[in-house]
This record gives structure tokens, sequence and C-alpha cells, in this order.
């Protein structure tokens, strides 16, 4: 996993303050790293289009028309007056070695958007708009610097922007970029080192973003083993049953020894899956929420108070019964409505979803610092699963994913693992993992997948 921040100029400033690097180093990092962006891919005298702010992402953008002028056919766009002094110093390097400046804009095969970058205050003015508006009208290949111009600190877009292949970040990862907003703006992230190694650069953070590589899979290594090795979840199936059978199903082919769902009424299950009235008596973990619907208080109260390890989804969000279970080490998986819901139950905040999703990590951590014990997986394009005070991101998933029974899968998923015996947290960051890549490695298109293509994906990883 890589580290995240929720900004940088303080790992800068550690850079000139603790290692006598100065801005101009650093910036010159920065440019090398957008300028290798573009010749590993595009070959000489291809044509780049550089648009560059008044700030120092502007700047970056002016040292990065220096680095390629001469092999490549270099734009350079500055619409307003340069304002940081760092900009006005790398205009003038640019100009004495013959850089010129365009008037207006030009498709090129590469467009470099250096317009705003961490700067970024207030709603982009209306010139900035109708730039940005033309950048993303062309079918070049878009770099953003640092971040694509629109996005804010905190991740959020006031009015539009860029749309970029790429983000070549400078330093570190930050949390902007993460944002459920930014998705589908900033392309591929690249981190550009700026002068010393990212180990040397980054500071201990509780911030994390999940590779594939913290994928951890049940693969068996035991040979003398039985179905009891590999636990037994029961499901509480509700009154919409589907939910419940979806989870037990995808538990199953994620490993889980044994099955069983606990309802009062027939159910049509495979064969595999047993039907049960009470907790089994060799029960290692239990699935609650998903399609619950109207239910026996009483029922449900005994088995939040059991001690088994426990994954709560979906209707049980809405419910004061809930706060039973938030003392103990639960996985609860709520998508935003239901976490809105629950951040109101637990009398944290009366919040609508947009302000949840513009502050996502805001809410998980006041969630989290109420609530340390418990594994909160905020369900949404970037899903963010969160223990006391750290807070991992899985940006895997995708729209193949936006799909009734799709959330059932993986309550299920959690559920097998937490029945398997990993501690919850690491239960939900797999499960989450193996959720998305799962997705992701359905070819057929991105609209047809349903709960059941998802778990074979899953059996396959
Ligand atoms: N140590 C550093 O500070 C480094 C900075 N770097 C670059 O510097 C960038 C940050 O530079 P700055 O802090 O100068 O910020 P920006 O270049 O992002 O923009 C700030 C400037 O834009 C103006 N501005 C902000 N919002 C505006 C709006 N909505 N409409 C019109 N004007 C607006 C501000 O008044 C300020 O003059 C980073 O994103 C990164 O690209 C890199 O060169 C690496 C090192
Ligand atoms: N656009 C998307 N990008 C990434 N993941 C998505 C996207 N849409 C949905 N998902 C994932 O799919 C799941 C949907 O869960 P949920 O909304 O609870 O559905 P349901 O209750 O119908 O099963 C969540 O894990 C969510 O993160
Ligand atoms: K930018």
């Amino acid at each position: 996993m890589q580290n995240i921040y929720y900004e940088v100029g303080s790992l800068d400033k550690r850079c000139y303050e603790q290692f006598a690097l100065s801005e101009d180093l650093l910036m010159e990092h920065a440019a090398l790293a957008l300028e290798k962006e573009i010749t590993k891919t595009f070959d000489k005298n291809s044509s780049v289009l550089i648009v560059s702010g008044m700030g120092n992402n502007g700047a970056d953008g002016i040292a990065l028309a220096r680095l390629l002028y001469k092999t490549y056919d270099v734009k350079l766009y500055i619409p307003f007056e340069l304002k940081s002094p760092m900009a006005k110093l790398q205009l003038k390097r640019a100009q004495l070695l013959g850089v010129n400046l365009i008037n207006e804009l030009q498709e090129c095969d590469i467009v470099v958007d250096s317009l705003f970058g961490s700067g970024l205050k207030r709603d982009l003015n209306e010139a900035s708009q109708k730039i940005i508006e033309t950048l993303n009208s062309y079918n070049s290949y878009k770099i953003a610097c640092d971040i694509p111009t629109g996005i804010d600190f905190k991740g959020d877009i006031s009015t539009l922007a860029f749309f970029a292949d790429v983000t070549v970040t400078m330093g570190a990862l930050k949390t902007s970029l993460f944002t459920d907003t930014a998705k589908d703006y900033v392309g591929e992230i690249v981190v550009a080192n700026l002068g010393v190694q990212r180990e040397v650069y980054e500071t201990k953070t509780d911030l994390f973003l999940l590779e594939k590589e913290d994928l951890k899979l049940p693969l068996r290594d035991k040979k003398n083993a039985h179905k009891g090795t590999f636990g037994h979840l029961n499901v509480v199936i509700g009154s919409k049953k589907g939910a419940g059978v979806i989870a037990a199903k995808a538990a199953f082919g994620f490993g889980a020894g044994l099955v069983s769902v606990i309802c009062h009424e027939c159910v049509d299950l495979p064969y595999h899956i047993m039907q049960t009235h009470n907790l089994s008596e060799n029960c290692t973990a239990i699935a609650l929420g998903m399609g619950l619907g109207i239910y026996d208080e009483k029922e449900i109260e005994n088995i939040l108070q059991s001690k088994l390890p426990t994954i709560i989804d979906a209707d049980l969000f809405y419910e004061d019964i809930i706060k039973i279970a938030l003392q103990k080490e639960v996985v609860l998986t709520p998508h935003p409505k239901e976490f809105c819901a629950l951040l109101n139950v637990c009398e944290l905040a009366d919040i609508k979803v947009k302000e949840l999703q513009k502050n996502r990590f805001k809410y998980v951590e006041m969630f989290c610092k109420k609530y340390p014990k418990v594994v909160l997986l905020l369900k949404g394009a970037n899903v963010l699963i969160a223990q006391n005070e750290k807070i991992f991101v899985n940006t895997f998933g995708s729209a193949v994913l936006s799909k009734g029974g799709s959330g059932d899968v993986l309550g299920g998923l959690v559920g097998s693992l937490l029945a398997q015996g990993y501690k919850p947290l690491d239960a939900a960051i797999s499960a989450s993992l193996a959720h998305a890549i799962a997705a992701s490695n359905y070819k057929k298109n991105n609209y047809s997948l349903i709960p059941s293509d998802l778990v074979e994906e899953v059996k396959r990883l």
C-alpha cells in the first residue's frame, strides 16, 4: 500500500528546512517528472500545449516548456499575469532560450494542464472555465500537473475540471485525488519524486492507498483439514430474501467451509447452503442486515449481542438497535445514504448524501473517533475502509458494480473471511479488494454483470 496525505505543503517545508533543498530544485524535479511522462510515450516533434496559470503550478508547466524546447513542438499558453516569483523566473529562463508564447489555444498531441494546482481557491472564473472546457474538448493525451485544474484541496469540484488521462502529482498522494467526485477526472496517478525518494519525503500517516498486493486470498495451506477448519458463516435472511441468499452464495464461493442462512420461512437455496432457525452451534461469524426489512427485535438484539465476528449491512443502519454492536469490532458496510442514516442514529451528524460525499474522509474520521473498535467500510466509487485512526482507500471498483446485489455480494465476502478467522479489518480490506478486482476482471462489457457473475469472478481470483 502507498501513503496518502491531506496536504503535502508541510512535507515540502520539511525538504527545505531539514534537507536544505530549494524550491527551485523541487520544481525542477516536478518538471522532469512531467517531461518523463511525455518522452516515455511520445516521439520527438510531437506537439505539446502547456497551459500555465499564475502560481507555482503554472511555474511547473513553464519549466516543462524549457525542458522540452527544441525536441518537442512546444506551445506555451499563459492566460493570466504571472504572480508567483518562481513562475516569473521560469518564464524568464524559458524566454532566454527562445520559447515563444502563443496567444490562443491550439489542439496538440499532448495537453499539459498547469493552470491551477494545490493553490486553487474560490470557483474558477469564467475565463478559466472556458479554457478547461476547450482543453476537455480536445482529443489530445491529457496530463494534469499535480491535480486536474478545478479539483479543490478537498477533492470537490465547484464548476468544472480538467479530464486528465494521467495526473502527475508532486511528492506524494493526496486525499483530494481520491474522492468519488475526483475519480472521473484524475486518470492514472503517477507520483513525482521531488529530489529525494518518497521514503525520505514522506512522513508517518494514517491514510493509505490499497494495492493489488494487499489482497490476501483465503488460499488453504493446511492439508489436514475438514470443512469445519474453514469456518461456518450464518447469514440472517430478512424479508427481501434474495439479498441474504446472494451473500450466502458469495460467502461459500470465497472459502467459508459451511454457510447457513437463518430464516423462519422456506427459502429456495442451492443444495450446499443450509437453513437454520437459530445461530448454528459451530457458527464462527454472522452476516446480517442485507434485505432485512421488518424484523423480530428480540431475535436481532440477541444476534447483535453475540461475541462472534459480525458484518452488518443495509437496513440496520437506520435502526437504533445497531448501537448495541458499536462497542465491538464489528464490520459495517454502509453505502453513502445508509452512512448518513447511521451518523444520525449515532447523533454524530444530520447530513444529506451530498454533504457526505464532499467530506467522506471527515465523516469517516468522525465516526471512527467515537467508535474506535468498529471497522467501517464506506461504499462508493472509491471505498474507504477505516478503523480507529487508520483509513484505507480502495480505488479498484468501477461502474460495473453499480447494480442491485453488488453490496450483498460484498457483505457475503466479508462474512466469509470473518468466518475463516481473518481479523475484522483484514477481512474488510481483502473482501473489498476481491470484490472490486473481480468486477474489473469481468470482460464482457461494463453493464451486464449480475451478482452470480461477480461470485464467479471472485472464484477465479
Ligand atoms: N514546494 C512547492 O511549493 C512546490 C510546488 N509545486 C507546484 O506548485 C503548486 C502550488 O502552487 P501555488 O501555491 O502557487 O498554487 P497554484 O499555482 O495552484 O495557484 C495559486 C494562484 O492562483 C490564484 N488562484 C487560486 N484560485 C483561483 C481562482 N479560482 N481563480 C483565479 N485565481 C486563483 C491564487 O491567488 C494564486 O496566485 C502545486 O500544485 C505544484 O504543482 C511543485 O513545483 C513542487 C514544489
Ligand atoms: N461506480 C462505482 N465504482 C466503484 N464501485 C462501485 C460503483 N458503484 C457501485 N460500486 C460498489 O458496488 C457495491 C454496491 O453496494 P450497495 O449500494 O449496497 O448495493 P446493493 O445493496 O444493491 O447490493 C458497493 O461495494 C460499491 O462500492
Ligand atoms: K493542474
